[in-house]
């Protein structure tokens, strides 16, 4: 059994519809137990958290970048940091925005680059750009580094991230479940014969 922790924010429900997406595609990996923690209730969670054998972050991108709320749950991991607890664990990421572009890359590089300072193993998005005329393609919007998706400011959560890119958070979730319990395999102790 690997666990697989899913840590978003979302204000609006855009970005809580992805994550719910990503807790699907997580959960139909045969081994998987997922757990989804809004960063409104992240203090509860440290111990489930810090267990996790993969986190995935998700957040709205706001001003270019992260949201402040899901800023504040990145920076009260600067003690998990000094002591690399979350060291050689699955990352990933994923974010919605307003805009086609809005500016989402710069969200998943300020996520990578947070995985990276915490020696955690980037899980990237492994496919290839779709056709964004057609709204249910997978990546549509051509990301590789983490899922993206799309909310224009006048679509409520219903439908807003549309169809394709609720199917690419889904991959996303699938995928770091399915790279976190081969990884777990992987560093299982080689048993040496007597
Ligand atoms: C303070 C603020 C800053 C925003 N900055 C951006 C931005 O840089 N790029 C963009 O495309 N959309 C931006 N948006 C739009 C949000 O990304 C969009 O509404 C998103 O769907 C909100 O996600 P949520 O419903 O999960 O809160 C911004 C919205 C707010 C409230």
């Amino acid at each position: 059994m690997t666990t697989i922790a899913i840590v978003f924010h979302s204000r609006f429900g855009h970005t809580g519809v992805q994550a719910e997406a990503v807790r699907r595609g997580a959960a139909s990996a045969p081994t998987a137990e997922v757990l989804l923690v809004s960063v409104d209730d992240y203090e509860h969670a440290w111990e489930a958290i810090d267990a996790a054998d993969a986190i995935v972050f998700g957040t709205p991108t706001y001003m270019a970048g992260p949201s402040a709320p899901f800023k504040a749950f990145l920076d009260a991991t600067s003690g998990r940091w000094a002591q690399q607890l979350w060291k050689d664990k699955i990352a990933a990421g994923f974010t919605n925005s307003g805009g086609v572009n809005g500016d989402k890359l710069a969200t998943l590089q300020a996520l990578s680059l947070f995985a990276m300072q915490h020696g955690m193993v980037w899980v990237g998005l492994g496919l290839l750009p779709g056709s964004f005329e057609s709204v249910g393609d997978l990546n549509r919007l051509g990301s590789f580094l983490g899922a993206m998706a799309h909310s224009p400011a006048d679509a409520t959560p219903e439908i807003a991230p549309g169809s394709g890119d609720l199917a690419t958070a889904e991959y996303l979730g699938r995928r770091v479940a399915t790279a976190a319990a081969r990884w777990m395999d992987a560093r299982a102790p080689i048993e040496v014969a007597s």
